[in-house]
């Protein structure tokens, strides 16, 4: 599923409208799904609150269809009507005809709790700037009117290309968006506001949307990027994932980071950690594991480790590591870069401070929000921030939150499959595992990242059901994690 900022949104309205399909046609297309998804609420009486734009036409055209099947149907119009958009001032013109009782915010006393259902046109992919006046204060009121609210498009008031509130914005219980999703409704704050959210087909041009670069990722854009497993094979086939985790002080993280490589697929799994992980031989035999048996990595043993570095494919590196690793962090990256492929995790990305060190397109990075703020800046809501990021670095950044980003800076994908079941320690180290697992089974960078986070995101909502939120830990899911794989193999 396609995902576009408000100006491509307009710019596919543009080239639809262009090649004959009118504006009307469109506005009664979206308005129909509109008024069928307001019936499934079951309303007796519905109010239209509407601004003055397309967004608003959307709200009258669908009122009135609705008013048409016999439903109570009002509008208010906040703002005035006269500035309005062509189609707005065409469809009120319409609904007049169609008897409805068509109220002015600044004249008329309005009821809100009333009504069962309110219809929000207010704005749509049109907000310019914060919401104030008169448009804010009948925000405030549908809020807090108790009546269940439907939005047109997108929540009024949150930015469609960030997913922030631009002031204030109505919280719906449903937003029906038309053709494609938007940015803005896939991140917090937005995913909030926007409640369920429906995609209504339009008979928009489709010629451009192979060039648009974001995609939601669902269990089609993954189910093709399970590596082959050929039944001719050996160990080697699919490859060699060393970790390189873990400290006196977090002997936990380097498990699970082996635990997920070697639940997905890898050949080969090795563990080499400065403290004691020897757990992970309890858990998994098959792992090969070899304690430092110091406090955490230094410097030389970049050196010392040189044999096991060259024969691996792919370097799982941070999780657990300490700040005390920086120096090893560092020359393992430096001597390697062009010959490794790299996953950083954790205190591993302390290197994107360095300016010396240059990544490149070998590399993963794996930051959650904090981290990245830490040593970059802050781009929870700023998709094209972290996009123009990762092509500074020329490497696939793995933007950790409750939306998950993923980018390489050509393209971008959306992972919204996991809950908050994954907001805790260990999260992050079994996900750095699973991607390494999926680079090393011969993945691109970006495939094994896409494939990595659904992997374990999809294991976590499907196991929270039983287990709930709450009570689900990363090591549950990881000895769940053949569930997900084998819903990809069907
Ligand atoms: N082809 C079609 O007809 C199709 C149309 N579609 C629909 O059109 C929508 C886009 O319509 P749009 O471009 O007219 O913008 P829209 O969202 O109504 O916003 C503009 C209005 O908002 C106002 N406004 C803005 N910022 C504000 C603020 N901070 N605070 C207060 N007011 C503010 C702004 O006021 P102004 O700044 O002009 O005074 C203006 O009145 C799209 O979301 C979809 O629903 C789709 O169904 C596809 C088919
Ligand atoms: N509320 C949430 N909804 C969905 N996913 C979440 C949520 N909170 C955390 N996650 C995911 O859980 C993982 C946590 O990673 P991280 O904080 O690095 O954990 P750790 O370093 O302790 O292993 C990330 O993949 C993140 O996207
Ligand atoms: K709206």
């Amino acid at each position: 599923m396609k995902i576009l900022t408000s100006s491509q949104a307009k710019l596919i309205d543009k080239l639809t409208i262009e090649k004959g399909i009118a504006s009307e046609t469109l506005m009664e297309q979206a308005a129909f799904s509109v008024a069928d998804i307001a019936e499934t609420f079951e309303p007796n009486s519905i109010l239209c609150v509407v601004g003055k734009g397309n967004n608003a036409g959307d709200g009258v055209a669908a009122g009135r269809i609705l008013k048409n099947k016999g439903y109570n149907v009002e509008i208010l119009i906040v703002g005035d009507p006269t500035q309005g958009s062509p189609d707005f001032k065409k469809q009120l013109e319409i609904a007049k005809k169609f008897q409805i009782n068509i109220y002015r915010f600044d004249v008329d006393e309005i009821n809100y709790s009333q009504y069962d259902l309110i219809i929000d046109g207010l704005i749509g992919i049109g907000l310019t700037g914060e919401v104030k006046g008169e448009v804010a204060e009948a925000i405030t009121h549908i809020n807090s009117s108790g009546s269940k609210v439907l939005s047109v498009d997108v929540p009024s008031g949150i930015s469609s290309d960030t997913g922030e509130v631009l002031g204030t914005a109505v919280k719906a219980d449903q937003a029906v968006t038309f053709g494609f999703l938007k940015i803005g409704h896939l991140l917090y704050p937005a995913r909030e506001y926007c409640g369920e959210i429906k995609v209504a087909p339009l008979s928009f041009d489709n010629s451009l949307i192979n060039s648009i670069n974001r995609e939601l990722i669902l269990e089609d854009t993954v189910k093709n990027l399970l590596p082959n497993r050929p039944e001719d094979s050996y160990k080697y086939k699919f490859g060699t994932v060393l970790i390189l985790a873990g400290s006196e002080k977090y002997p936990g993280a380097p498990i699970l980071s082996a635990i997920g490589a070697q639940r997905t697929g890898a050949g080969m799994v090795k563990l080499i950690t400065p403290g004691d992980s020897s757990n992970v031989l309890a858990l998994e035999p098959s792992i090969i594991y070899r304690s430092l048996k110091k406090e955490h990595f230094e410097e030389k043993d970049v050196e010392n480790l040189k044999e096991e570095i060259e024969k691996s494919n792919v370097i799982v590196l941070g999780p657990g590591i300490t700040e005390k690793a920086k120096g090893f962090v560092t020359k393992l990256v430096d001597t390697y870069k062009d010959d490794k492929l790299f996953v950083l995790d954790a205190d591993a990305l302390s290197i994107l401070k360095e300016k010396d060190v240059k990544l490149n397109k070998n590399f993963v990075i794996t930051p959650h929000v904090g981290e990245l703020s830490k040593v970059y800046k802050n781009l929870k809501n700023d998709v094209f921030g972290l996009e123009e990021y990762a092509k500074e670095l020329r490497c696939t950044i793995v933007f950790k939150s409750s939306t998950t980003l993923i980018t390489n800076g050509e393209k971008t994908y959306f992972n919204i499959t996991g809950n908050s079941s994954l907001a805790k320690g260990g999260s992050g180290d079994l996900l750095s595992g699973v991607i390494g697992s999926y680079i090393a089974q011969g993945l691109t960078t970006l495939q094994a990242c896409i494939i990595g986070s659904y992997v374990i995101y999809k294991t976590a909502r499907d196991l929270s059901l039983e287990y709930t939120n709450y009570s689900l830990t990363p090591k549950i899911i990881a000895d769940n994690i053949y569930k997900t794989i084998q819903q990809l193999n069907s």
